[in-house]
């Protein structure tokens, strides 16, 4: 590449065409590549290439633009501007750019404008991922510009026949300064530059690492580049860099950036009149919020510090805040510090993100405080629920021993009952008689021992457990978590979860149960574990022995009835905005509720029952029915009911 002391790039180079940024020459762009021309550039070029020359390619800005997709389907075809058109054509026959020929022997099925002048950069690092879909991004370093003389191919990717523009020795060999010595108007121009950038930094806090490194920058450079490194580091549109990109003559492209430069330093004068903070703290404010310098395309040798650097600073804090055990900690700075280090296009950067951000939001050492009185929570055990009296006297001699020793160690009450007898409702109100948080876990069909234990973090879509997920959501070390049907834990190829809750389960392990996922201990031991089954017939044995089942019979028909009238119909009215005024279910009516239309031995049908006679007598209400009294609901006065009043729906009418 070196020919005559001069530094070359190839003649030929594969274009990347992007609509995302502009590349300058002596910036750093990440580019993000998905379009099936682009992609097979990266494969077939940077990633199979051996040599340097190899990772050299010519990012061409490709700038849909509407006219020129107009020209489409003209034999000669001509382009404004610094612009490019080839398009469609069978057969190709001449395509003129400004005049000149350029091509007239291939057929090309794109159809995009692009610009004649590019800059060839090296691909300094390519990170691919499949995730949302499959794409690469490229971190490319511009050095030098280049027209295009001629399209050679354009599949798999597009190749052209290129021109040198600029010299790249400015960057490699100490050299005379062209403007520096130039008395003319470039050398005017240079010095009014250069003094416009010393200004801008004069305006912002030296001790962030980004105006440091533009302060560097600045004297070390040699002065004809810094209109397309300055131009790429401070905030400009596209559209400007393009200005600068096709600003042939220094002389131009100081005129191009000089404007851009003087504008952000307005901008940031008018700024600091309108704030009235105290100058350092503004000057900090005005660099991290991009203000000045919009992200981060200006590494040429950047240290990774700048938004992400705050970003990962808060975690850090967040880390030290959480009140994890020691083992814990430590694995998270040493994640932390891998995070550091890694760019964020890496994929690896978000599953280690996520996995920090799950440590952080664990409840390691927050709990609720027990507020436990047993008298009242008799009552409350009552008012919630009629009948289950065996039940509820062994759940409050629980709660009892609980209440005296407040590090009991098992047991694991296990109620087991046919559906809808409010096993799980009395669950809900263990927890609101201790003052606890409530959630169910529902492990009817669960075969997989990850859904228990999580997956480890090597496996692709990994997630913590059930049980981690659980303290996750309650955000508390001490909730009431309700195993849901435990008999229907199934098995599979992934494990037998039921062995799974075996450590979960037994208090003299789960002090340090470790999910997969966090890889970690965490302490179960303050949980109160409750499990559900509608048999234990189905229960593995060795799961059956570490809980103490209770049985809860079905209901008497007499039963039903009161707790129809005590907590269903109520329950149900609320639920449909209803009041006892508007629907009044007799004590009488409800025994022929129960034996016509429910055959169990809960009440869940009931309730159902219930809530279709509420959703009927809602739509009457709704449409505007006046109520002259209170209406009894009777099967034989919902018949009689023909059409005026409240039309009390006939039975079958009520969808029950
Ligand atoms: N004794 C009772 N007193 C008041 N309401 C009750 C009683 N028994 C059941 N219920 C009510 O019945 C409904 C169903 O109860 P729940 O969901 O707790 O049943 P379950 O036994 O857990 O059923 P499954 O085994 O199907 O999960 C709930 O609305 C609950 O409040």
């Amino acid at each position: 590449m070196v020919s005559g002391g001069a530094i070359q790039i190839p003649s030929r180079l594969p274009l990347l065409l992007t609509h995302e940024g502009v590349l300058l020459p002596g910036s750093t762009v990440r580019f993000s590549v998905d379009s099936p021309r682009n992609m097979h550039l990266v494969r077939e070029r940077l990633l199979k290439g051996t040599s340097l020359k190899s990772t050299i390619i010519g990012v061409i800005p490709n700038t849909r633009d509407p006219d020129c997709v107009a020209f489409c389907g003209f034999t000669r075809l001509l382009c404004g501007g610094n612009s490019l058109l080839y398009c469609r054509m069978q057969p190709f026959s001449e395509l003129l750019f400004n005049g000149h020929l350029i091509c007239h022997t291939l057929s090309f099925s794109l159809c995009v404008c692009l610009c004649r002048i590019g800059t060839a950069g090296i691909a300094v690092q390519v990170v691919g991922s499949n995730w949302p879909k499959p794409h690469y991004t490229l971190l490319i370093t511009g050095l030098c510009r280049f027209s295009v003389s001629s399209l050679l191919k354009e599949r798999p990717f597009v190749l052209a026949e290129v021109k040198q523009l600029d010299q790249l020795e400015r960057y490699t060999t100490p050299q005379r300064d062209a403007t520096a010595t130039d008395d003319g108007e470039l050398g005017e121009l240079s010095e009014k530059f250069y003094q416009a950038a010393v200004q801008l930094l004069g305006m912002l806090d030296m001790s962030v690492p980004v105006v440091a490194k533009f302060r560097r920058l600045l004297d070390s450079l040699p002065r004809e580049t810094l209109p397309d490194v300055v131009a790429s580091m401070i905030r400009t549109s596209n559209k400007e860099k393009l200005q600068v990109l096709d600003a042939l003559s220094l002389e131009e492209r100081f005129k191009k950036a000089l404007p851009m430069l003087t504008r952000q330093i307005e901008g940031l004068k008018l700024l600091q009149k309108t704030r009235k903070t105290s100058p350092d703290n503004e000057k900090r404010v005005l660099v991290r919020k991009g203000t000045v310098f919009p992200g981060r395309q200006f590494n040429l040798d950047e240290e990774d510090e700048d938004d992400d650097g705050d970003d990962t600073a808060a975690l850090e804090r967040k880390v030290h805040g959480a009140n994890m055990p020691e083992a814990a900690l430590k694995i998270c700075l040493k994640e932390l510090k891998r995070l550091k280090k890694m760019p964020q296009s890496m994929p690896e950067y978000a599953l280690t993100r996520n996995y920090l951000d799950l440590m952080v939001e664990l409840p390691w050492s927050k709990s609720t405080k027990d507020c436990l009185d047993i008298r009242a929570a008799r009552t409350l055990l009552d008012n919630d629920h009629y009948a289950m009296n065996k039940l509820k006297r062994r759940v409050l001699e629980y709660l009892a021993v609980r209440q005296l020793k407040t590090s009991l160690k098992g047991p694991i009450l296990c109620f087991v009952g046919p559906p809808g007898v409010g096993k799980t409702s009395v669950g809900r109100s263990i927890a609101r008689t201790l003052g606890r948080e409530f959630h169910r876990i529902a492990l009817g069909g669960v075969c997989d021992q990850s859904d228990i234990r999580g997956h480890r973090r090597t496996y692709v879509g990994s997630m913590p457990g059930r049980i981690i997920n659980g303290l996750k959501t309650v955000g508390v070390n001490n909730p009431v978590f309700l195993l849901d049907e435990v008999d229907k834990l199934g098995k599979s190829l992934q494990g037998d979860p039921a062995a799974a809750l075996l450590e979960v389960l037994d208090p003299e392990q789960n002090h340090g149960f470790t999910d997969h996922y966090l890889n970690v201990a965490f302490d179960l031991s303050q949980v109160l574990f409750i499990a559900t089954a509608n048999t234990t017939a189905t229960i593995p044995p060795a799961l059956l022995d570490r809980m103490e089942v209770l049985e809860v019979p079905g209901y008497t028909q007499e039963e039903k009835v009161e707790i129809a009238h005590r907590h269903l119909i109520p329950n149900q009215l609320e639920q449909h905005g209803l009041t006892p005024q508007q629907l009044h279910i007799p004590q009488s009516t409800t025994p022929d509720i129960i034996s016509r239309y429910t055959r169990e031995a809960g009440v869940r049908s009931l309730e159902r029952k219930i809530g279709a006679i509420c959703r009927a007598v809602a739509v009457k209400v709704a449409e505007g029915h006046t109520l002259t009294k209170t209406e009894t609901l009777t099967p034989e006065n919902s018949k009689q009911h023909g059409g005026e009043g409240l039309n009390l729906p006939s039975w079958s009418g009520c969808g029950i």
